[in-house]
């Protein structure tokens, strides 16, 4: 077995959609990055290529190249998905924590659980995701942006 961490922050703008989880939410901020920004989606895949040894995104998917600009994390997280996979390993299980102020994120977690589930070819019994606020304290109590902690053990496959 094999254990990873993830964390990711983004900043709130109004120009944005905002996605978390593979999942749009009806708010008047988005995320700013040079992919979609899904920071719930940034953390998991950390987790799994820190688990597995293989750095994180920013080195698998540098934001320097067009090929990622605007991309959909969930395209992302396909990638990611491959590589654990090409490693013979399957998730075991993944906890993670959306840091956000505003909006409700508890109405789309099933469907996050469903969505990251269906990528990495596990049930989304196996994926718990939470959220909180901050009480306004901090960058995210601010709704400056939102953050994303995630921790994923991975399971060598039978062959
Ligand atoms: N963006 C958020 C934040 C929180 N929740 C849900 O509300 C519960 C209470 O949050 P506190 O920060 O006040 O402890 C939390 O346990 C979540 O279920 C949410 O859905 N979206
Ligand atoms: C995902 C990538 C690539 O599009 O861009 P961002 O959306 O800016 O996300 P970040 O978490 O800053 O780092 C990884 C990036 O290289």
């Amino acid at each position: 077995m094999k254990i990873g961490i993830g964390y990711d922050v983004h900043r709130l703008t109004g120009e944005r959609r905002l996605i978390i989880g593979g999942v749009e939410i009806a708010h008047d901020k988005g995320l700013l990055g040079h992919s979609d920004a899904d920071v719930l989606l940034h953390a998991v895949m950390d987790a799994i290529l820190g688990a597995l040894g293989k750095g994180d995104i920013g080195k698998h998917f540098p934001d320097q190249d067009m090929a990622f600009k605007d991309i959909s994390s969930m395209i992302l997280l396909e990638k990611v998905a491959k590589t654990m996979q090409d490693e013979d390993y399957r998730i075991g299980n993944i906890d993670a924590v959306i840091v956000a102020q505003k909006p409700k994120m508890a109405p789309h977690i099933a469907l996050m659980q469903e969505n990251i589930g269906r990528i990495l070819n596990c049930s989304s019994d196996s994926i718990n995701i939470k959220a909180t606020t901050t009480e306004w304290l901090g960058f995210e109590g601010r709704e400056e942006g939102i953050s994303a902690q995630a921790v994923v053990l991975l399971e060598k496959r039978c062959l």
